[in-house]
């Protein structure tokens, strides 16, 4: 039996050839792509300074999840190891239970909550250590688990586009799940019409999917935050902005909080 550090000890193997830049690196693209949750997920803290202030610096653990998972993803890449693949896919799942702990909100608790953050967080917690615990025992089927939550995350947010006239906030779901579906239709192309790829010898849909969810974090972050204001900072106002310049036609959305204490 190989040990799980062993090199291709993963059941999962992406379309990207094998050891084709490097005899030390198993999917080269694949590895060095993660390079952005690196770079957004430091960025993201500092550009959300005074938010993380007012709101909870628990968003810190979030972030922390989020460069976790790039270097986790790395690891997974370099090696194709089973380690590399359970710890991939599992600082996903504490950065989805984190950000659900953090941003879910209220109203859309479980009724026996009745509101109460502390008690949502606390089942949000064990059942995430259980999870954790049961991923080791079908780890292929761990993807498509956190893909649903995904799903589930989208759904909530449908259900406040619907409510909001907030421009500002339906402007930042349109772009959130435009980003997160194309992420999606990578990964899965990816995955299922991988001969097709390499018969036009493009193989770089995995790494497109991570370059696009990890920008769909800080589009997702914003999403909620401003979603989550409407609930749990009524008397703050919230304003988008844009780095590394407001007025460049692209950039990465972060907020900021407005001095003064008007209420739109
Ligand atoms: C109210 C809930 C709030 C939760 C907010 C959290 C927002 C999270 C946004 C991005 C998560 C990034 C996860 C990136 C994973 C990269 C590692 C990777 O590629 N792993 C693959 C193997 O290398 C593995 O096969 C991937 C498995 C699937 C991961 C599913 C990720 C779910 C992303 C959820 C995005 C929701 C966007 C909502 C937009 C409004
Ligand atoms: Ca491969
Ligand atoms: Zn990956």
């Amino acid at each position: 039996m190989p040990s799980i550090l062993a090199y291709q000890s993963s059941e999962v193997d992406w379309c990207e050839s094998n050891f084709q830049h490097s005899a030390l690196v198993a999917e080269f693209y694949n590895t060095v792509s993660n390079v952005t949750f690196l770079i957004i997920g430091p960025l993201m803290g500092s550009l959300m300074h005074s938010y993380i202030q007012k709101r909870t610096r628990y968003i810190y653990c979030t972030l922390a999840f989020f460069v976790f998972t790039g270097l986790f993803s790395m690891y997974f890449h370099m090696t194709l190891s089973f380690l590399g693949q359970l710890l991939d896919e599992v600082s996903i799942l504490w950065l989805l239970a984190s950000g659900y702990s953090i941003w879910m909100p209220r109203c859309h608790f479980p009724a026996f909550f009745r509101g109460s953050r502390s008690q949502f967080t606390c089942m949000i917690l064990s059942g995430t250590v259980l999870v954790t615990f049961l991923s080791l025992v079908r780890p292929t089927v761990n993807a498509y688990a956190l893909n649903s939550i995904a799903i589930h995350i989208v759904y909530i947010v449908r259900l406040e586009y619907k409510k909001t006239c907030n421009k500002q906030l339906r402007h930042m779901i349109e772009i959130s799940v435009l980003l997160w579906a194309s992420a999606l239709i990578s990964w899965i192309s990816d995955l299922f019409f991988c001969s097709f790829w390499q018969r036009i010898r493009f193989f770089y849909l995995h790494s497109i999917w991570h370059v696009l969810i990890s920008i769909t974090f800080p589009y997702g972050m914003v999403t909620l935050a401003l979603m989550d204001a409407t609930y749990e900072m009524p008397g703050q106002t919230l304003k988008v902005r844009y780095w590394p310049r407001d007025s460049w036609p692209v950039g990465l959305p972060y907020i900021e909080i407005q001095a003064d204490d008007k209420n739109c």
